[in-house]
């Protein structure tokens, strides 16, 4: 039996990277992002032993999510970890339900994200105490231990815990063929790195051939400004990549419900997979409109996606087709598990946003565990990936041949490098004062 651990301090910091100045990860919605992290640490009274965690912004307002995990911060301090992991469904209404700070959310914007940052950070902490990458962690439970991490709240119209019970019961006994073949083959793969809007065309060019070399056989880019200009990028990367590798196409709710329409009615002879954020990110119905508009080109959102309850409506809506969770939009690896389970049973394929700082460290994990224990299938399932940042971590996304390679370290790969963590620290760190 291993020792009682106990949280005693969480630590928060406001991390930025200035990635606006070379126009990495811009688009049509959010042309000059600095991929930040409000990052959390959870110290324990055990010296071996600390969680981390971040929720991930592009910038400015990255201080809100650093003041908000302070305000969740007295719900972990003086608790032990066996507190929360031996029922991580209560852990989660707890961080959630506090009678005061849910009038914030509930469950939505600022309060949400930091929801994100402390749960991940508690279970980076289970992880590393466990001594297991997080996506085994999971894998490891049984069909009830992964049910009891689940809120069920106002989803039981779409999928009871008994239900998902039984969904896991039917893929448990097959979890290691599907183990040893992502440790074979490793989780496709798509990636967004050679299309962002700010490039320049031979800069595009230049990364298509890269990716192709590197083994990728989808790649997105980014649609949204001028449609010109969308029709002129869309031909030269599909000239690139030719007829036969996937292109996906993400709006980042650059258009109302008919503008989306009437783009991809000029769009779809680039041959689109699929079309992301088409709209905005609430408006449920019409995403609805937009995938019978536009069939069979698929409609795929999520990283805006505030919770649970709207993945169901989406699903429920017929409105998406491509389920795009992000790990610290919603509140963590709870709510994404209730997330992964309403997907595999609306039979609607995941492909979680990844990029950012973080956020492709955090994913695999992910859509792992879904391959595993929960939808047990790959068809049509890719992880995004993209080409930055990854030097900060400790335990670095591996991708071979166009493929996520399953995490070793214990944990759930968010943990910085201290040096990361004090340069790019904002404002003081010495990135930030060179600048000024
Ligand atoms: C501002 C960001 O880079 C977004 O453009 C990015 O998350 C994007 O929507 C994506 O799908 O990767
Ligand atoms: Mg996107």
């Amino acid at each position: 039996m291993r020792d009682t651990i106990k949280i005693s301090e969480v630590v928060v910091k406001d991390v930025r990277f200035p990635t606006s100045r070379s126009l990495d990860g811009s688009d049509a919605m959010n042309p000059d992002p600095d991929y930040s992290a409000a990052y959390v640490i959870l110290k324990t009274d055990h010296s071996d032993y600390e969680g981390h965690g971040l929720t991930f912004t592009i910038g400015r307002g990255n201080e809100l999510c650093v003041a908000a995990i302070q305000s969740l911060s007295p719900l972990l301090i003086g608790k032990t970890l066996e507190s929360f992991t031996s029922n991580m469904g209560d852990f989660w209404k707890m961080i959630t339900g506090d009678s005061q700070l849910r009038w914030l959310g509930p469950e939505k914007g600022v309060i949400h994200l930091a929801t994100g940052a402390i749960v991940n950070a508690v279970w980076d902490l289970y992880a590393k105490v466990e001594k297991k990458p997080l996506w085994k962690l999971l894998a490891d439970m049984t069909p009830e231990e992964l049910v009891s991490c689940i809120d069920f709240t106002y989803i039981t119209d779409a999928i009871t815990p008994a239900e998902a019970l039984a969904m896991l019961k039917e893929k448990a006994d097959s979890k290691q063929e599907r183990i040893d073949k992502l440790k074979e083959d490793g989780y496709p793969a798509y990636t967004t790195s050679a299309g962002w809007l700010g490039y320049s065309d031979d800069k595009m060019r230049r990364l298509c051939c890269e990716a192709k070399e590197a083994g990728f056989d989808h790649m997105k880019i980014k649609v949204g400004s001028d449609l010109k200009d969308d029709m002129r990028r869309a031909a030269i990367i599909r000239e690139e990549i030719g007829p036969d590798l996937r292109l996906m196409m993400d709006a980042n709710q650059k258009w109302d419900v008919d503008e989306a329409i009437a783009n991809m009615e000029q769009l779809k002879k680039f041959d689109p997979y699929w079309i992301e954020e088409p709209t905005s990110p609430d408006d449920i119905l019409g995403h609805a409109t937009i995938a019978r508009a536009i069939a069979p080109i698929k409609v795929a959102t999520g990283e805006h996606c505030q919770n649970r309850v709207v993945f169901k409506q989406l699903m429920q809506a017929n409105a998406i087709g491509i389920c795009q969770i992000d790990s610290c939009r919603v509140g963590g690896v709870n709510e994404i598990l209730a997330i992964l389970l309403m997907a595999a049973k609306f039979n609607i394929p995941v492909c979680p946003h990844a990029g950012g700082v973080g956020l492709c460290e955090y994913v695999q994990h992910l859509s792992m565990i879904d391959y595993i224990a929960i939808s047990g299938s790959l068809e049509n399932r890719i992880i995004e990936y993209v080409d930055h940042l990854h030097e900060h971590f400790f335990d670095p996304v591996v991708i071979k041949n166009g493929a996520y390679m399953p995490p070793k370290m214990p944990g759930y790969s968010i943990t910085m490098k201290p040096d990361s963590l004090k340069d790019y620290s904002f404002p003081d760190g010495k990135i930030w004062q060179e600048e000024v």
